[in-house]
């Protein structure tokens, strides 16, 4: 298609917008940000123009999402808001760099995720698994309800914290005031700032504002001390069994990381890697409690891998789990924790679309919104509202295309490096909870929602857990 016969983004449909704020409350507003963009993309179309008030696109377009994740980093940043965002917060690593600083860091992080990394991972998934599996036994015995997002919180914090600094946290059974405490409330306030229509932390004080400061200061420290130690049993010849540690082996002629470097790499692999992975692993655990035949087959597959095994101890063991393992894809294609990505142009560009072309100007901000398109096509997931495991088993769906790209994960260079590490931490703690336990969804505090952060993530989520009749002795 000829340039002239492009779209342009004035061209474009979009929703009424105010004076000053353009469609930026509307996008805070009740439902979230996820909410407002796909039922704007249900009335609009898969491509429409926002105000923020800055002119903005938002596609679902295939084709668009495709030539925007992929045209990075030449024509496309994070967007502004995003990287000013975290690193106001010294949250500044590779997800928020850019060009020359960017393929440095991803190097690291893709190296100290790579599967051989993730073999010498996996003690410490093994041992906050146990400690969550006990946990669970306690509140099973009591009767307790069980929040599963924080369940699923303090599990992938402890595994993150564990792999990102080497620190126990133990958040999974340590629910005092410390750092395990105040930690998870660093994600929240990302999401807050994010959607802020002000900068209102800039000018209030508040207690939040104090505790957050405390809790950088004292992760600050924490990684410094760790990152001494990860220097020395590196230099002593042992292979790197974390972040830091890869961290201390820099590539050839590679300068050392400063420590604000050093601590904003860190934090990146902790939000990064927790947030998503434990929304991911509760609305597993959500689908599954609402459906006891398919928990039981999980079950059954678990006996069957595991026999007297607690929990998963190896990679090889955990690729025999494939039902456990499609059930976690079945739950991201279904509830993706990370639906839109925020991209701005870095210059003039024209990008062929399913349909259309479409110019976009330097500096536009363009939404990427994946939780439209390959996640419900019907063509490739029949009955794509049912909750279908299966269908992921064997072959599994036809193979991605550039028509309806599956991209729960990102896409193009910057494609989430933590993918596999999400999987097996979501596939061994499902895989585990549905052995041991059958649940029952309670919604006394009202029915299961969603709610948006930094990620997407479910929120009044509530089960029971009951030990499965009869009760055989591994369990206990
Ligand atoms: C189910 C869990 C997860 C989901 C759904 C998820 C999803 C994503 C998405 C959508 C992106 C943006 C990709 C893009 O811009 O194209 C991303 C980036 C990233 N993720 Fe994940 N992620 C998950 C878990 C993890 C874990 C466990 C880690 C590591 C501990 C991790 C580390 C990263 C990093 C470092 C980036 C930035 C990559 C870059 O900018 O080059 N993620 N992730």
């Amino acid at each position: 298609m000829l340039a002239q016969d492009a779209l342009t983004i004035r061209d474009l449909p979009g929703p009424p917008s105010l004076p000053v704020f353009g469609n930026k409350l509307a996008l805070a507003g009740a439902g979230g940000p996820n909410r407002a963009l796909q039922k704007w993309n249900d009335r609009y179309g898969s491509t429409y123009r926002l105000r923020l008030p800055a002119p903005a696109v938002v596609t679902s377009d295939p084709f668009l999402v495709n030539a925007v994740l992929r045209q990075r980093p030449e024509t496309f940043r994070r967007s502004p808001r995003v990287t000013s965002t975290l690193r106001e917060l010294g949250v500044h690593g590779v997800f928020t760099a850019e060009d020359d600083e960017w393929q440095r860091l991803r190097a690291i992080a893709t190296r100290s995720l790579n599967a051989a990394h993730l073999s010498a991972y996996f003690g410490t998934l093994t041992r906050c698994a146990e400690r969550l599996r006990r946990k669970w036994h306690a509140a099973a015995a009591a009767g307790d309800r069980i929040d599963v997002l924080d369940e699923m919180m303090r599990y992938t914090l402890d595994v993150t914290v564990g792999l990102a600094a080497g620190v126990d946290l133990n958040a999974v059974e340590n629910h005092g005031a410390g750092l395990s405490q105040r930690l998870p409330e660093l994600f929240p306030e990302i999401g807050r700032r994010l959607y802020a229509p002000i900068p209102y932390w800039r000018f209030v004080p508040s207690a939040r504002r104090r505790r957050l400061t405390r809790t950088m200061d004292e992760l600050s420290g924490i990684i410094g001390r760790h990152f001494e130690q990860a220097k020395a049993r590196v230099a002593g010849g042992a292979a790197p069994s974390n972040f830091l540690e890869a961290l201390a082996v820099p590539a050839d002629g590679e300068p050392e990381l400063t420590h604000t470097e050093l601590v904003g790499n860190v934090l990146t692999m902790l939000l990064a890697g927790e947030d998503t992975t434990s929304a991911t692993a509760a609305w597993t655990l959500h689908y599954l409690a609402n459906d006891p035949q398919m928990l039981h087959r999980v079950r059954a597959e678990a006996d069957n891998v595991l026999g007297d095994r607690y929990v998963v101890d190896s990679p090889a063991t955990l690729r025999n789990l494939e039902l456990a393992g499609a059930a976690v894809r079945e739950a991201i294609r279904m509830r993706p924790v990370a639906p839109y990505l925020a991209m701005q142009a870095k210059h003039d560009v024209l990008l062929a679309g399913r349909d259309n072309s479409l110019v976009i100007d330097a500096g536009t901000i363009v939404f990427t919104l994946i939780s439209r398109g390959a996640h419900h096509d019907e063509a490739r997931f029949p009955e794509p509202d049912r909750f279908r495991p299966e269908r992921w088993l064997g072959a599994g769906p036809a193979a991605d295309s550039v028509t309806a790209p599956f991209l729960p994960f990102g896409g193009g260079p910057r494609f989430c490096p933590g993918r596999n590490l999400a999987l097996v931490e979501t596939t061994l703690v499902t895989s585990m909870l549905c052995r041991d336990f059958d649940l029952e969804p309670d919604t006394g505090a009202g029915p299961v929602g969603e709610r948006t952060a930094f990620s997407v993530f479910p929120t009044n989520l509530h089960v029971r857990a009951r030990l499965p009749e009869p009760v055989r002795p591994h369990r206990l």
